[in-house]
């Protein structure tokens, strides 16, 4: 493997009922920001556990509300204003990775000297900001223990990642209560994006990662075992607190420590989703199979190991190709038996929008660990998902 260094500040606070320690959280806080999307808190009772919290402790607060999935560089830029006119000393995210994501660009705007833009496009970096705590809602992006965040310029349909230790939650309540309203799309969604990012760390050269390899597996393998129990009893809290563990662990920095993970796919649904405003993991869904079948001979080795140990491909009497294959067959049967699309046509999305897909996708150039990708490969990943 090779060296590295591990720190996560996030305090993860998991289980039932655990909102109540956000009161010791929140007690040196004068004026908070609390960020929030659609509304989906109000009626499931999560914005009254909060607010009831705020009041008993005497704090002041303002609300951002109406963070879009894909979160848009507009509503950041709403919330950096609000912070710098109200004086907020913390912000509050109460949502899931969209609503976490576009709380760590308002901490870093509200303490950068300049357009947020100028961090999110990475031609700067952020060197601090306002501390963030979060109460997540969705089990699927690890946002609410990492220090990455994705944000939408709609205006110019470019949609980034980027990523700071500023920006690492001071605290993440996970409740898995709190996920079971959840309908079944982005239950499935969520299901999509754990096993994703698991897989984007999976992929990679560094030698010997014995413990690497088994973490990743015991992931995947427990998010298949329970996801579809989970999706034929979307109330199930057991099911959901499962789930919601998966995903926090899957990208919260635990399972890259010795290797560089591949991350192209992602890159690429970034340049699909901020071009037609899909869902993040329904891109995923489509692009995984055809990137894993477009770079199988990097290192055929590792995907053999994945049929074997995670979809169990009996490899008996097989050449390493069909046992690769057999695996990647098996995990896009997996995704949609659980509902997730598999064709871009499944978006309305046709060969005329490739073009500028790969323009997007090609931004800062070649991209990916395990295979460096160029505008071919993007557009050969791209013909076969159409
Ligand atoms: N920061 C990271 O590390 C990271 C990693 C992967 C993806 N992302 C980004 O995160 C975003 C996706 O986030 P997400 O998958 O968490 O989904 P999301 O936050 O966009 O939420 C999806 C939908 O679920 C609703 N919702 C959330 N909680 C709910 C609840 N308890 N009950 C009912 N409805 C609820 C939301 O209102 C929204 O409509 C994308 O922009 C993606 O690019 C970030």
């Amino acid at each position: 493997m090779e060296n590295f260094i591990f720190h996560n500040p996030t305090k993860l606070i998991f289980g039932r009922g655990q909102i109540e320690h956000l009161k010791k959280e929140l007690h040196s806080y004068e004026h908070i920001l609390i960020v929030y999307g659609g509304g989906s808190i109000k009626k499931n009772g999560v914005y009254d556990d909060v607010v009831s919290i705020l009041r008993s402790l005497n704090k002041s607060w303002s609300e951002l509300a109406g963070v879009e999935p894909n979160p848009r560089l507009s509503t950041v830029q709403k919330g950096i204003h609000i912070c710098r006119e109200e004086k907020v000393d913390f912000i509050l995210a109460v949502g899931g990775g969209s609503v976490i994501d576009c709380a760590k660009a308002i901490a870093a705007g509200a303490l950068y000297d300049g357009e947020a833009w100028d961090f999110i496009s990475r031609k700067a970096t952020v060197e601090r900001a306002l501390p963030i705590g979060t109460v997540l809602t969705l089990a699927a992006t690890g946002s609410e223990m990492n220090a990455n965040s994705v944000i939408t310029n709609w205006e110019t349909k470019e949609k980034y990642g980027w990523s700071s230790p500023a920006v690492f939650p001071q605290f993440s309540i996970l409740d898995p209560v709190y996920t079971t309203t959840v309908p079944k799309d982005h239950t499935v969604y969520g299901i999509v994006d754990i096993m994703s990012h698991v897989l984007e760390q999976y992929f990679h050269h560094a030698p010997n990662t014995p413990l690497q390899d088994r973490m990743c597996e015991a992931i995947l393998r427990t998010v298949i075992e329970t996801a579809p129990k989970l999706i034929e009893d979307l109330q199930n809290v057991d099911h959901r607190e499962t789930i919601l563990y998966c995903g926090t662990m899957a990208l919260n920095g635990i399972l890259r420590m010795g290797l560089r993970g591949d991350w192209a796919t992602h890159n690429i649904e970034h340049a699909v989703s901020a071009v037609h405003d899909i869902p993040h993991a329904g891109g995923l869904a489509i692009l995984f199979p055809n990137w894993m079948k477009h770079v199988l001979d990097e290192h055929i080795d590792r995907f053999k190991q994945l049929a074997v140990r995670v979809f169990d491909v009996y490899p008996e009497g097989k050449g390493d190709r069909e046992i690769a294959l057999e695996g990647i067959e098996k995990l896009r049967a997996f995704w949609n038996r659980l509902g997730a699309p598999c064709r871009l046509a499944d978006y309305h999305i046709g060969e005329e929008s490739l073009p500028i897909i790969v323009e997007k996708a090609m931004a800062f150039g070649p991209f990916g660990n395990f295979k460096k990708l160029h505008h071919d490969d993007v557009m050969t990943i791209l013909q076969a998902s159409l």
